[in-house]
């Protein structure tokens, strides 16, 4: 049985990994060497950034199943992958505090005009203009999955009133005022101050916010983009925001990652740009290996597998989370 790795691992993730399963040889082939070893793999855990042979992975017929350390799984679900018997589990909850963490100060920073002030410290100007807050704004988000529902939890707090589109509408979640069906967007856009975008990428959801959806948002409103750059149409997101029809919007991820040099998002005020750093913590290998640990015990015992993916859909079905700070719920 050879496990093998392709995420930040370092000897002490790998004692645990090789504790849950001490017969198994694990190989940490981390981005250097995922290419060549993956074909090898019985298990692979990782989010492998370049270019990797899964064509020939699968047809070697060795590979038993896929353990993503990313919760978007656009990395994996190649068209092979997806008609293969290969099983594939997400990192759904391994990151959706710090996700939620991270909107809220892309949110608050947005509302509160932090473009404005860091740009007149830097002038060593002292400037005041009117702002926003939270406080009893309708909020829309976009895929109430791990990070979606944690966000409604925070966001309630701030006396808001929100609205969700999923895949799962009849999916309940207690801090959601609405949910509608992921096909009725264009319903919920006017009615929000504050859109939140936290769905995977996939055939559905590349470009789903264009000209047209940007439109249908009041004047002033607030984009928040946490989930997969391609979601959005950067271009007609500029003219939107240069044109002042959004009040702002924050981004921890783009079109093309990192953003070129040439990309006109750079120049925008009303602009909070991040280097996909929602996840970021410095504790996130822990809490993978946390659950690559539980999957494995499961996927040796036979039961069913944390946030197993519909691989036609490209997402878990609703089904056990997974909180690394307090286990499955
Ligand atoms: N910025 C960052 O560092 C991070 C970004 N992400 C991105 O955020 C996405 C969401 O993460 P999680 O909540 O953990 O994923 P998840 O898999 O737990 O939930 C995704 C949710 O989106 C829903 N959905 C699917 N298609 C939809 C559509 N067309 N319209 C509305 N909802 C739809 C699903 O029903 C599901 O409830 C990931 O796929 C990933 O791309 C995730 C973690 C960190
Ligand atoms: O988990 C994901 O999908 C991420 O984007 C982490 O950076």
């Amino acid at each position: 049985m050879q496990i093998v790795l392709c995420y930040p691992v370092e000897e002490r993730h790998i004692r645990l990994i090789q504790a849950a399963w001490p017969e198994a040889e694990v190989v940490d082939a981390g981005q250097e060497r995922i290419a060549a070893e993956l074909p090898n793999a019985d298990i692979y855990c990782g989010h492998a950034k370049v270019p990797v042979p899964w064509s020939e992975t699968v047809s070697n017929g060795r590979l038993q199943w896929i353990q993503s350390s990313a919760a978007g799984l656009d990395h994996c679900l190649t068209p092979e992958v997806v008609a293969s018997d290969i099983p594939v589990s997400s990192a759904s909850g391994v990151l959706a505090k710090q996700v939620a963490d991270h909107t809220m100060a892309l949110l608050a920073g947005m509302l509160r005009d932090l473009p404005t002030f860091f740009r007149a410290k830097e002038k060593k100007e002292f400037i005041r203009r009117p702002t926003r807050d939270l406080f009893g704004a309708t909020v829309g988000i976009v895929g109430l999955g791990g990070n979606g529902r944690l966000l409604a939890r925070v966001l309630k707090a701030f006396d808001t009133k929100i609205l969700a589109t999923d895949w799962f509408p009849d999916n309940p979640c207690e801090f959601v005022d609405e949910i509608l069906p992921a096909d009725q967007l264009d319903e919920m856009l006017p009615q929000v101050d504050i859109l939140i975008l936290a769905a995977p990428l996939t055939d559905e959801t590349r470009g789903m916010i264009g000209a047209r959806q940007l439109a249908l948002l009041p004047e002033n409103a607030v984009l928040v983009n946490v989930a997969r750059g391609p979601l959005v149409v950067e271009e007609h997101l500029a003219d939107a925001l240069q044109s002042e029809h959004l009040w702002g919007a924050g981004i921890d991820v783009t079109e093309i990652e990192p953003l070129p040099e040439e990309s006109r998002l750079w120049g925008l005020k009303n602009l909070i740009i991040t280097p996909h750093v929602g996840g970021q913590r410095v504790s996130r290998i822990d809490d993978m290996t946390r659950l690559f640990c539980e999957n494995i015990t499961r996927f040796r015992a036979g039961k069913p597998l944390i946030n197993l993916v519909d691989k036609r859909l490209g997402f878990p079905a609703p089904g056990v989370s997974f909180d690394p700070r307090q286990g499955v719920s």
